[in-house]
């Protein structure tokens, strides 16, 4: 599975990190930085809309190859922010998907919606270094963490300011993310890690579980105002869009169009 490739990868690059990593030094760094900015309060009560908005920079993945060649993730970022988006995912995985973390860092400069910082997060350090380069919020994959891990995860993530969308892609991942009970703000994700097959009914069969005061987000496959329509008459209270929006020559017009759609645009309910 490709996942397994990605954290043998990652394990790699935490060695790294781990030779220069301090954590008091982190800390101290920590401390002075200016707070973050409120992701999941980005895509529930504050919002105007009835659908919240995570609109993703991502120039490849494993799955679909180089997806947009013409990559200025500033630009990008801009683009999302003047047509409304409420939030920005960047990805910082550079092998697999030629992220990097110095995107996030200009973005953060550039523009002023929260920002998750979309990777694959198997050790403590990368959560601190994810609020140094200057993400609010960080991902936390079920599928490749124990519960224990994502507990104590979900709870360092906290303890600095970030807001954390925890991912799940199955009943087992979801049921355990729930026993949890401290992860307020939950993904579907609608890929088949096996497949790489993406199905918006992932969605509705676990968004159907999930409890009321969790914010609810649909990721993966999300293909324009048809999709918006359903996932909203399931109960997602909010959207991941990456590769929609990156093949599209503005992504600008493109969030405009989809947010102005009939419906959708409307104050929340
Ligand atoms: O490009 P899409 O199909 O709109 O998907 C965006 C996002 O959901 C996807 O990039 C993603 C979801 N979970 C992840 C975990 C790691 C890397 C990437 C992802």
């Amino acid at each position: 599975m490709f996942l397994d490739r990605i954290v043998a990868t990652k394990k790699i690059e935490v060695e790294q990190l781990a030779s220069t990593f301090h954590l008091s030094e982190a800390e101290r760094i920590i401390a002075n930085m200016p707070a973050c900015l409120g992701f999941e309060r980005a895509l529930s009560t504050s919002r105007q809309r009835d659908m919240g908005l995570i609109a993703e920079v991502k120039k490849a993945s494993p799955s679909k190859g180089l997806i947009r060649p013409d990559f200025h993730p500033v630009d990008l970022a801009k683009g999302y922010v003047a047509a409304g988006t409420d939030c920005i995912s960047v990805l910082t995985d550079q092998n697999y998907f030629q992220g990097n973390n110095a995107y996030l860092t200009a973005i953060r400069e550039a523009v002023n919606v929260p920002l998750l910082r979309k990777d694959f997060t198997i050790d403590e350090r990368q959560i601190y270094e994810a609020r140094l380069i200057g993400a609010d919020a960080i991902l936390l994959i079920a599928a490749i963490l124990t519960k224990n891990q994502l507990g104590s995860y979900l709870e360092i993530a906290k303890s600095i300011g970030l807001d954390v969308l925890v991912e799940v892609h199955d009943r087992q991942e979801l049921e355990t993310v729930l026993e949890l009970g401290t992860a307020t703000l939950i993904g579907v994700n609608n890929r088949n890690l096996h497949t790489f097959e993406t199905n918006l009914k992932t969605s509705e069969e676990l968004i159907e579980l999930m409890p009321a005061g969790v914010t609810k987000v649909s990721e993966s496959g999300i293909a324009g105002v048809e999709d918006m329509t359903y996932l909203k008459s399931i109960g997602a209270d909010a959207m991941l869009i990456g590769e929609y929006f990156m093949r599209q020559a503005s992504v600008e017009q493109a969030i405009e169009d989809l947010l102005g759609s009939v419906g959708i645009g409307g104050p929340r309910l």
